[in-house]
């Protein structure tokens, strides 16, 4: 499918991690009409107010990058928020996305979506085969609805919707805050600070054998034009590297580029999560598209960003 690049579209969420690459990677590829509005602009929880921005706008193309997101610990502690600001946001944007008959969007989902003990790797085929890891089950039923509610107006009504499922990501424009954020801007953060401060040992949350998959969001932001360009099916695609490491393993190499000499220690009495969350990339794969970005030179590139926005002064 070709995308008009004078075509309006509207990236929602497009101050955050997923959203602000996505914009980049819009612009990069001449598009000229890019629609964006800020939470305080625009709350996608109030539906008459989303009604009418989609009206106004008539967007050609709708990327939805807009939801409460967090880590481990956020998750945890706040499945009510996770479950109901995600569903609203997803139902009202959709919702008036189908009024005006929007003919393109793209929802995020998350690896999140996939039982704790799926298959390694896990391909996409494993939705709703078992049970969800109970720290995020709350956000992953919200986006397993979202996915529901692509496959359904595709059904209903011929709109060619699809959705996206990432693994973790990272990049400019991560959340650093140490209690909400996801272990690799907290692993930076928290070693930057601990060089700084001259701290001779970092405490990881959990045992630290978790494995995790990691993908840069500019990596993200370019599979997302390519699926809007080439991918029109009901399933969700997943979007990752197809290579995983541990918890520990990332400590190391987050030490190593931000240059925290010291020791890594692990609290146990903090959440694991999943034992493991690789996604079988071999649809997206087959389609023709790879990432870019290697882990090591994307954490350097990310911490040097840290530095420059966030960090340089601590
Ligand atoms: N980060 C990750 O590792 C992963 C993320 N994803 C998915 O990618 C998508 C984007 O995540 P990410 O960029 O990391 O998250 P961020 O927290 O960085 O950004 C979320 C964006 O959503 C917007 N938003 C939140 N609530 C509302 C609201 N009520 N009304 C309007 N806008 C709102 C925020 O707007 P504002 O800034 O204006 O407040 C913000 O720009 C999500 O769907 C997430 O599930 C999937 C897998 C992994
Ligand atoms: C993308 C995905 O992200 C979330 O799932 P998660 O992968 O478990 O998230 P996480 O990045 O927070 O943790 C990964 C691992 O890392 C360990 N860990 C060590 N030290 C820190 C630490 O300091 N902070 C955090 N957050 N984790 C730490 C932590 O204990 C865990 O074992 C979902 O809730 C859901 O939102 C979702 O979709």
């Amino acid at each position: 499918m070709t995308i008009d690049p004078r075509s309006p579209i509207y990236v929602a969420g497009h101050r955050g991690l997923v959203g602000s690459a996505i914009w980049r990677r819009l612009e990069q590829a001449g598009c000229s009409h890019l629609i964006g509005a800020t939470s305080a602009e625009l709350d996608l929880r109030d539906r008459a107010a989303t009604t009418a921005f989609l009206a106004e706008h008539r967007p050609a193309v709708v990327i939805d990058a807009a939801a409460r997101v967090g880590g481990i610990l956020a998750n945890r502690d706040h499945p009510t928020e996770f479950l109901s600001d995600n569903l609203r946001i997803q139902v009202n944007l959709m919702d008036a996305a189908l009024e005006v008959r929007v003919p393109r969007l793209l929802f995020l989902g998350s690896s999140c979506i996939y039982p704790k003990f799926a298959e390694q790797p896990i391909r996409e085929s494993s939705l709703l085969t078992g049970e969800l890891e109970p720290t995020n089950d709350a956000y992953a039923i919200a986006k397993i609805a979202g996915i529901m509610q692509v496959q359904a107006v595709r059904r209903q009504y011929g709109l060619h919707w699809i959705s996206a499922m990432p693994t973790n990501l990272y990049g400019p424009n991560d959340n650093f805050d140490p209690a909400s954020s996801h272990v690799l801007p907290a692993l930076i953060r928290r070693f930057h600070e601990a060089k700084v401060n001259g701290d001779d040992k970092v405490v990881l949350w959990g045992t630290g054998t978790p494995r995790r998959e990691f993908l840069h969001v500019d990596d993200l932001a370019d599979a997302c034009l390519f699926l809007l360009k080439h991918y029109d099916d009901p399933a969700p695609i997943n979007v990752g590297v197809g290579e995983d490491l541990t918890i520990q393993e990332l400590a190391g190499l987050v030490a190593r580029v931000v240059g925290y000499t010291g020791a890594i220690g692990n609290d146990p009495t903090k959440p694991d999560g999943t034992p493991r969350k690789l996604l079988d990339v071999s649809r997206l794969r087959d389609l023709g598209w790879a990432p870019s970005v290697d882990l090591e030179p994307g954490l350097a590139q990310t911490y040097a960003w840290y530095l420059d926005h966030l960090g340089a002064d601590r």
